[in-house]
């Protein structure tokens, strides 16, 4: 560091704390991380590529220019933005790689993400230690949270059930804080329906990174017919069609959920693609017959009984080589990693949603149901899809 004073750069490591350290540290960005996506900042400095600084920005926003400094800084810091120094050293904002994530019109956009994870997910968290004294076992074996269900249903009901929202005297047992949270998960004037849209966008986000990878982990050009089971808002069907375009593909899902994702998730290039939607419940409804079935983050939501009931009826009605592929993120066989899913199953224990599971356990699942090869690709933790792929003989 060239510097007039004596300056050193040193490192010191403490293996002890330094997990604990990088962890909480990783919280603390994220925090920093919500108010310029609430600000729509990405946004706003993309529509400059140019660069910005903070003033220019602030003047057009009516914001106070130097606390937008402060919070572009923040982000800099992060590498969602650089800062380059412009005439007069005043700081100019880009947008990075990275950054390009957190605009909103960017296929796999972390958009309003971190906002929905802050106001619903991490006071899920809170649900735990409840659950936790009173053991209470019910799981709800359906996938959305009533924070989130579709049709903007919570949305609306929240306003008028006002006494969830404020403060309650009573001691708070775990539905009345579990309804708490469904109130906070209402943001003050947004659209109907948004929250759901931000799931499913979480999805794509999630997905996004590792598409190409996913879908060619098995290769998947013998199968011809394939229904996404759960697919939601198609994004990986989609992904399949313009790799694969021989194959032809059903997106199947609830019909509450298939009238939402077809106008809120369609695709600039849907007509070209050989993706139809289904609406259907895989527990009750007919399945399509097809050589492939996909399952994607789809199981967890599942019990036990429900999901050798639905592989089971999908064995039979497979041809000879057809095949389920199953994406979720496993646990280790000794269940003490990776932390994200182990984030995630303490998401679905404290909503009572469902569980991840190991390998093994899958693998013994899918034999029951009647496969015998059953191949699984493991990836690293920060990608949360583990291929399964079980072929019937
Ligand atoms: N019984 C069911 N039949 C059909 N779809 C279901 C059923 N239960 C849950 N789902 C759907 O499963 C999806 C789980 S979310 C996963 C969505 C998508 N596969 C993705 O990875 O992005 C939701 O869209 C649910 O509506």
């Amino acid at each position: 560091m060239d510097s007039k004073y004596d300056v050193k750069e040193v490192t010191w490591l403490h293996p002890a704390s330094d997990p604990l350290m990088k962890m909480f540290n990783g919280y603390r960005c994220t925090l920093a991380v919500i108010p310029a996506c609430e600000l729509k900042m990405f946004d706003k400095i993309a529509a400059h590529p140019e660069g910005i600084s903070a003033a220019r920005l602030a003047e057009q926003h009516s914001w106070s220019s130097s606390y937008t400094a402060r919070l572009l800084d923040a982000q800099a810091s992060f590498g969602l933005l650089k800062k380059t120094l412009g005439p007069d050293n005043i700081g100019i904002y880009h947008i990075t790689e990275s950054g390009k994530y957190m605009v909103s019109d960017f296929e796999g956009s972390f958009d309003g993400i971190f906002t929905l994870f802050s106001k619903v997910f991490l006071k899920s968290y809170s649900l735990i230690p409840e659950l936790i004294k009173t053991g209470d076992e019910g799981d709800k074996a359906h996938w959305v949270l009533p924070e989130l269900q579709i049709n903007g249903s919570a949305d609306k009901q929240c306003p008028q059930d006002q006494s969830h929202c404020t403060e309650n005297k009573k001691p708070e047992g775990y539905q009345a804080k579990a309804d708490k949270i469904r109130c906070a998960g209402q943001f003050a004037g947004q659209k109907p329906g948004e929250n759901e849209r931000r799931m499913y966008q979480i999805m794509v986000a999630q997905m996004y990174p590792y598409t190409d990878e996913i879908i060619h982990a098995f290769d998947l050009s013998r199968f011809k017919t394939v229904v996404d089971i759960g697919g939601g808002q198609g994004y990986l069907s989609f992904a399949l069609s313009r790799g694969y375009p021989d194959m032809k593909i059903t997106v199947m899902d609830m019909p509450h959920v298939i009238k939402f994702v077809r106008e809120e998730f369609r695709p600039h290039d849907f007509d070209k693609l050989n993706v139809t939607y289904l609406e259907g419940d895989c527990l009750k409804d007919p399945i399509p017959v097809a050589s492939l079935y996909i399952f994607c983050k789809v199981l967890h939501h599942f019990t036990e009984e429900k999901i050798e009931y639905v592989i089971s009826k999908l064995h039979e009605k497979l041809p000879s080589g057809g095949a389920v592929l199953i994406l979720e993120d496993t646990l280790s066989p000794t269940r003490d990693g990776p932390p994200p899913s182990h984030c995630f199953d303490l998401m679905l224990m404290a909503r009572k949603v469902g569980k991840d599971r190991t390998f093994p356990e899958f693998a013994s699942t899918l034999e029951r149901c009647g496969f015998t090869k059953i191949k699984c690709i493991l990836t690293n933790p920060e990608c949360i899809y583990d291929v399964i792929m079980a072929i019937k003989d």
